[in-house]
């Protein structure tokens, strides 16, 4: 068997079945999780700022990961892929959210107003970096609040950035998309695809 060339640091199960559509052979790997706060944001720091530097950060931890573990497990000189989604309504990031509530304060700010998901890709090789971003405009029609909860019944919001999948229920709330459709998923494969043509 020859050995991985590629592995994909994500927990996303979403990344994952996006690679494999282009035919992307990969290992998914699965890195501890950084002590205290997931994915803090800086001060100050701009949505772009902050998909980016999330995106390198993962990078940066995978990287140094697959540096410790032992050889004959992992091909230490395989490329590692790494992706963050951010949803951002202005100047406001809206994360995953942590219970119903959070959701409904999430998809209540969304309902009837366009907003952007961006996705920074990372691909990285012992100190080597290379970058793609995505940006998409999503413009979600108005909301009833029968909509917002009939789709947190539906548990889809859980574990996604700006609580909407737009692969699944929420297709419905979408007026219109500017974009990246993978790109909001999670992975946009078109730059993905030029990224790792480049490696
Ligand atoms: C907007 C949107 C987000 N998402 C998901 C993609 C990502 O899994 C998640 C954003 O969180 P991320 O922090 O980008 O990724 P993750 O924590 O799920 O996985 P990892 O960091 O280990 O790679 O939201 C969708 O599946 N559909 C959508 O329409």
């Amino acid at each position: 068997m020859s050995p991985t060339t590629l592995y994909l640091a994500s927990a996303s199960p979403r990344r994952h079945e996006l690679l494999l559509q282009i035919n992307v052979a990969h290992q998914v790997v699965d890195i501890p999780a950084a002590p205290g706060e997931d994915e803090p944001r800086l001060k100050n720091e701009s949505p772009l700022d902050y998909v980016q530097r999330t995106a390198r950060d993962k990078a940066d931890r995978a990287v140094k990961w697959l540096a410790i573990q032992k050889p004959d497990s992992f091909n230490l000189s395989a490329a590692i892929l790494t992706a963050d989604t951010t949803v951002a309504l202005g100047a406001h990031i809206l994360g995953k959210p942590l219970d119903e509530s959070d959701a409904k304060e999430i998809l209540s700010l969304l309902s009837g107003k366009t907003h952007l998901v961006h996705t920074a890709v990372v691909c990285a090789r012992g100190e080597q970096r290379w970058e793609a971003l995505s940006t998409s405009e999503v413009s979600f029609a108005q909301l009833s609040l029968d909509d917002i909860n009939a789709y947190i019944a539906t548990k889809e919001p859980f574990g996604k950035a700006g609580a909407y999948g737009i692969q699944g229920d929420a297709a419905r709330f979408i007026r219109e998309l500017r974009g990246s459709y993978t790109g909001v998923m999670g992975l946009p494969l078109y730059e993905t695809s030029q990224l790792l043509k480049n490696l």
